[in-house]
């Protein structure tokens, strides 16, 4: 069969946890050969989809198609054509690595050569080292090989980098970007709004079970239609402010006591900003200005920050 351009098609995907609802009728689709990313802060339900769509969830209503194939009707089919690393991948510790691939390898009718395997994901110097001794960007490049080793069209990764040091999320960065260069699709949760950034080609962002917003990263932060931030505080300021009059501010996000000044104009709002504070003799405190993220995505959506604290 060929593989549809449109690889993932969802509709009105719900799954209800008691009374709780997870994941709130959503929709989206995902082209194929794109790496596709589902961003939001813990308890949005990105796990919760990514579950569904590989079969490990049931949902309690709506309906997916993943590589032209029924995720309800069709799952072993699914299967066939998918690979899946989810947060925690029990590993048998005391194989090696090598070991492990081939007993993966050996489930299936149809599998890639594990040393090429083992070297595109930068492991060959570990090929004969036991599991338990692997570091723990290793063990997740291990558990990427592992859902690689059917050569599927389709990879789903959960959270690759949480818990990893920044050179082993960087390598497993440069990982997914070759896997996508040579025509997979690749379907990821992250919280990380950097990696969504370098990584995605397009970002679906959840929030409470919803899709908040769907697009490519730089039209996600085109669209708070401000190139620039300013956050400050005025610890000792009495009264609410409206900051929306200053010159050039476009929009204005709060965050506890932080302000964040969208702005076309930094250099207008930044000699407003000091002028307000002198003729009001407040004192500015900590001061900061920095180009507008995908972080200021989401807090002008929703008045939170991706990851708390
Ligand atoms: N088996 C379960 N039973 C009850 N509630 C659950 C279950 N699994 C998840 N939840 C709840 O559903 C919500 C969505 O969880 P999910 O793991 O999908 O979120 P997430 O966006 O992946 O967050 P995280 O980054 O923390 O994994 C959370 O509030 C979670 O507590």
């Amino acid at each position: 069969m060929d593989t549809p351009q449109e690889i993932i098609q969802v509709q009105n995907l719900v799954k209800k946890y008691g009374d709780f609802t997870a994941v709130n009728g959503i929709e989206f689709s995902v082209h194929k050969g794109e790496v596709f990313g589902l961003l939001g802060p813990n308890g949005a339900g990105k796990s919760t989809t990514l579950e569904m769509l590989v079969g490990l969830r049931k949902p309690d209503d709506g309906a997916a198609m993943v590589g032209g194939y029924s995720i309800q009707s069709e799952l072993n089919r699914v299967k066939e054509i998918i690979g899946v690393q989810l947060q925690s991948t029990t590993l048998f510790e005391l194989l090696t690595v090598t070991e492990i691939l081939k007993m993966y390898a050996s489930f299936y009718p149809k599998n890639v050569d594990i040393p090429d395997l083992i070297e595109d994901m930068q492991l060959t110097e570990k090929a004969k080292s036991r599991i338990k001794g692997l570091s723990g960007g290793q063990k997740q490049r291990l558990a990427i090989a592992l859902a690689l080793v059917h050569d599927p069209w389709i990879l789903f990764l959960d959270e690759p980098t949480t818990g990893l040091d920044p050179q082993a999320r960087r390598t497993l960065w440069e990982i997914v970007l070759r896997l996508k260069e040579r025509g997979k699709t690749v379907v990821l949760t992250t919280h990380y709004m950097d990696e969504a950034h370098v990584l995605c080609d397009r970002i679906a962002i959840m929030d409470q079970g919803q899709l908040i917003a769907l697009d490519t990263p730089s039209l996600l932060v085109k669209r708070l239609q401000s190139a620039s931030a300013v956050e400050f505080s005025f610890p000792d300021m009495k009264e609410e402010v409206s900051f929306e009059q200053l010159n050039g501010v476009k929009q204005v996000g709060k965050q506890n006591d932080t302000y964040v000044l969208y702005t076309d104009d930094i250099q207008a709002t930044l000699t407003a900003l000091i002028h307000f504070a002198s003729e009001n003799e407040l004192e500015l405190v900590d001061l900061k200005t920095r180009t507008a993220t995908l972080e200021d995505v989401f807090i002008h959506m929703t008045g939170r920050r991706l990851r708390e604290g």
